[in-house]
């Protein structure tokens, strides 16, 4: 067992199609399923005389699915923080079907959080009409979290028992079951440019790659994710990045616009590259897809454009654990109930180092912007609601109190215009265990970027099959500030996204959008 990677796994066979659908529209070989949808749309165009248009459209897609799942190893950056220690300590007793003691009684490992382990969809319906729902991961072949290799880099040395138990998440008598194989696993050493994180993170910074060339230090990653490949004969690795928010970076013509630009800004060790951006295009320079789990703007613009040009899968940024969460919910219910938020405010005050970072100016700036822009494609959609360029007050504040750790607690205000005049508020008291949120949120971005890698289309005028875009937008449901491709729409309504999501899975096996229109039980096919 290398010091930096688990044992890694016994040869995984292609995974038996739980879900067969027959249909002249899907087959299926030993090794793909071939899917042909009818992607249905409309184009709208409004008249001087106040009428619209409707011009539905028809676009014919073949999306081609690779059965085989393969082995894959997912490489954290911030592998010792309280996310990483979480996940990797929760991986082990879920893998060992570890249960432990609490005050509570015995607790069983589980995936709850996670959406696509412990989530449903509607397949169908039953002879009878009633709703079937299967798990999400049936849908369509994916990697299980029990398989994954994991591996990463931390700038602290602390191994990932001593990691735990500083990060003060998990119960102790599961954290006595799994140290002993924690305290085998030792975070990479990683690059640290202590002016993109808070000044309070550098006692922390004891396990780092030496030197300050920035080229050596993307040649230095790029080698890792080599090693850590070969050492685990992997056939594909993902690497998150949860390590510490950063502040943002400037844009700056020249040097990060393009991707030419930026690999040259690199050479020269440019002070405005950061730690997230290098990881970044190391990934992209080795094929690996890379997703940015923290609110900086990791991908500037010449690190998108390299993305695009390689065709490597990017996404982020910044996990949905909690309090934006409800947020994404909550508005887009007040907003399509025809209720106006007229003021949103945000409070949350957390004790982990994660909050001891955003207690900086510069990374909490970073949190604020993420945290400030999830309701802005709702109020965008109600015209009634809300005039061109008018928002609801948005206030956002993240306080560090140390003695309440892991365990943020989230005090959300919804202030809402009503009928007649009248007002609205709705109080919520959210206390969120953050790294318990978080760390699922992990496993779906991993395993659905994996799957991605696996699924190719195909429209009218193209030779071949090829993959999505680059930026992977199919991942917002995870995401505060979703990143999609250039001149795209963000939705950050959640039910949208958790839909897009469904229904692009329900494509690849030929399959029409979910919807709940229930046509049988209000119009009955037999007339009775
Ligand atoms: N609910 C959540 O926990 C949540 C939700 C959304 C976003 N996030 C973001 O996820 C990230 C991790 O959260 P956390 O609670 O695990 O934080 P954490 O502070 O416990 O862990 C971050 C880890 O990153 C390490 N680190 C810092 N700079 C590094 C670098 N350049 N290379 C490698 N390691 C580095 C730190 O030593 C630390 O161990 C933060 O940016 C946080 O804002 C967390
Ligand atoms: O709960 P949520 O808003 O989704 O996200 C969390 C914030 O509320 C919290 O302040 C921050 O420290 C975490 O990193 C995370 O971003």
């Amino acid at each position: 067992m290398s010091p930096h990677n688990e044992q890694f796994t016994s040869e995984i066979p292609a995974a038996p199609t739980t879900v067969r659908v027959n249909s002249p529209n899907v087959h299926y070989t030993n090794t793909h399923i071939y899917a042909d949808y009818v992607y249905n749309n409309a184009t709208i165009q409004t008249n001087p005389d106040g009428t619209v248009d409707v011009n539905p459209t028809e676009t014919r897609y073949h999306f081609k699915t690779d059965l085989k799942i393969p082995r894959v190893g997912l490489m954290m950056v911030g592998w010792g923080g309280n996310n990483g220690s979480t996940l990797t300590a929760s991986i082990i007793a879920n893998r060992r079907g570890i249960s432990w003691r609490t005050k509570d009684g015995i607790k069983t490992p589980n995936y709850f959080g996670s959406v696509v382990q412990a989530s449903t969809l509607k397949l169908g319906v039953d002879a009878k009409g009633n709703d079937m729902y299967i798990p999400f991961s049936q849908i369509l072949p994916m990697v299980h979290p029990n398989e994954l290799v994991l591996g990463g880099w931390d700038i602290s040395s602390l191994n990932l028992a001593q990691a735990m138990e500083r990060a003060k998440v998990l119960d102790y008598d599961l954290q006595r079951q799994v140290a002993s194989e924690l305290e085998l696993l030792k975070p990479l050493p990683s690059i640290y440019y202590p002016d993109f994180i808070a000044a309070n993170q550098s006692d922390r910074a004891d396990n780092l790659i030496p030197g300050t060339n920035k080229k050596e230090h993307l040649e230095h990653i790029r080698n890792d994710i080599r090693e850590f490949k070969s050492i685990n004969r992997l056939d594909k690795v993902i690497v998150v990045w949860t390590a510490n928010t950063e502040r943002y970076a400037e844009i700056i013509p020249g040097v990060n616009d393009t991707a030419d630009n930026l690999l040259a800004a690199v050479e020269k060790s440019h002070s405005e590259i950061a730690p997230s951006t290098i990881f970044a295009l190391a990934c992209i320079l080795e094929k690996t897809p890379f997703i940015n789990g923290s609110p900086q703007n990791t991908f500037v613009p010449g690190c998108i454009e390299l993305a695009e040009r390689e065709r490597v899968y990017i996404g982020g940024d910044d996990f949905k654990s909690g309090q934006t969460k409800v947020k994404s919910v909550l508005v887009d219910f007040l907003v399509n109930a025809g209720i106006k938020p007229i003021g949103i405010t945000s409070y949350n005050h957390l004790g982990n180092n994660d909050g001891k970072n955003l207690s900086a100016p510069k990374q909490f700036r970073s949190k604020e912007i993420s945290k400030s822009n999830v309701v802005d494609d709702m109020v965008a959609a109600n015209h009634i609601l809300y005039k061109p360029g008018e928002h609801p007050d948005h206030v956002v504040v993240i306080k560090y109190v140390p003695s309440v750790g892991d365990s943020k607690r989230a005090l959300d205000e919804y202030f809402s215009e009503i009928f007649m005049g009248g007002k609205n508020t709705i109080s919520i008291y959210n206390t969120c265990e953050d790294s318990l949120l978080a760390s699922p949120l992990i496993l779906d971005l991993v395993i659905i970027t994996e799957l991605m890698t696996r699924i190719e289309y195909r429209i009218e005028g193209m030779a071949n099959f090829a993959p999505f875009d680059s930026v992977l937008s199919i991942l917002s449901f995870m995401l505060k500030a979703p990143l999609v491709p250039s001149g795209t729409p963000v939705v950050n309504a959640l039910s949208k996204q958790r839909m897009a999501m469904e229904n692009l899975f329900r494509a690849c096996i030929g399959l029409s959008p979910q919807n709940d229109m229930l046509l049988e039980h209000k119009a009955p096919f037999i007339q009775v």
